[in-house]
């Protein structure tokens, strides 16, 4: 299957605001964010920005990786700041499995790797049979601004504590995950575009796009085999939530990404991301990506923190 690639739009600056409250205006304000950066990325070229208005191929950021916390990172360059990689797609379609085989050949130096599942809300406070009745397909179940906040603080060159979460217990756990800046920040999320702040703070989007049979299938068997769940508990939470959820968020978020992957492994279009990427890499991390072989399927598994 081919890849269907639309042009890399533009480039956004990262925005602390606070995420809409109301989902009812969800959808206008979407729109508007939308059309407004479109029109702002007809407005000429912004100094060490490219055609696309992302940030120009510049050195990279890793002295940010060995800073004590005691220190004050350099602020990066417009050139060197990050370049933040979305990628949504509904639930097993494939997005942890993408971003691995990203991350994969581009290197651990050069990138991390943030799930917008890390920023579930802890529901420690619950009994766990009533965490288990939370709809966790509703943006409102996430702590979307914390995870702007980290996306700015990554941009600015700070280090950031990611919480560490368990779906088994729906918890956070007590310690966290210090990740520090690379040039490509990937992150991942069903809802990512579905929130507008958050889908404005990533520069590249890419959607995941697999039929939601596959997804199904994926789902039950992950949920069974890494998430503690039952065949009886992952219908149940599908139909009720999942699915419904899926139709009215994550499914029109799609008309916001730059790039549509077809069944998510597809070859074609992951060679050329990551052609575009390697392009924001300082020459020798470049060459050393180009050279590493082809994609090819690595073992999926399913992170609920950061990897990279
Ligand atoms: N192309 C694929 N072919 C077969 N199985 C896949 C493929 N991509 C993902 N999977 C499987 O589906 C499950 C969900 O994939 P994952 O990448 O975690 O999806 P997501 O992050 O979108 O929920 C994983 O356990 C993985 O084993
Ligand atoms: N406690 C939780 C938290 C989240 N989920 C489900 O995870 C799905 C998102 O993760 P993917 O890797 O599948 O994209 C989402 O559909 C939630 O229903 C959960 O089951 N329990």
């Amino acid at each position: 299957m081919h890849a269907r690639l639309a042009t890399v739009s533009a480039a956004v600056t990262v925005g602390i605001g606070t995420l809409l409250q109301s989902r009812q205006a969800h959808g206008d304000s979407t729109s508007d964010a939308m059309l407004d950066r479109e029109n702002a990325s007809t407005n000429g070229h912004t100094p060490g920005r490219d055609s696309f208005g992302l940030p120009k191929s510049g050195a990279p950021i890793r002295e940010a990786k060995s800073v004590a916390p005691s220190d004050v990172p350099r602020r990066p360059s417009e050139a060197e700041r990050p370049i933040v990689v979305g990628i949504a797609g509904g639930t097993g379609s494939g997005k942890t499995t993408v971003s691995r085989a990203i991350a994969s050949r581009l290197g651990r130096d050069n990138l991390i790797h943030i799930a917008h599942d890390s920023y579930y809300k802890d529901l420690s406070h619950l009994a766990i049979e009533e965490r288990a009745q939370v709809n966790f397909d509703h943006p409102d179940s996430l702590d979307s601004p914390l995870l702007l906040q980290h996306l700015a603080a990554l941009k600015e060159g700070h280090p950031v504590q990611v919480p560490i979460y368990n779906y088994s217990t729906h918890s956070r756990e007590a310690d966290m995950q210090s990740v520090s800046p690379a040039r490509i920040i990937l992150v991942e999320g069903i809802l990512l575009f579905a929130e507008p702040e958050l889908a404005k703070a990533c520069d590249i989007k890419i959607f995941v796009d697999t039929e939601a049979d596959l997804r199904f299938i994926r789902r039950l068997r992950r949920d069974i085999t890494e998430r503690g769940r039952t065949a009886e508990t992952v219908i149940a939470q599908y139909t009720e939530t999942v699915r419904p959820m899926h139709n009215e968020f994550v499914e029109p978020s799609k008309r916001f990404a730059d790039i549509i992957i077809p069944t998510g492994l597809n070859s074609v279009a992951l060679e050329m991301v990551i052609a575009r990427l390697e392009s924001f890499l300082p020459p020798a991390a470049a060459a050393s990506a180009a050279a590493a072989p082809p994609t090819t399927t690595p073992t999926p598994t399913t992170p609920c923190a950061v990897s990279s």
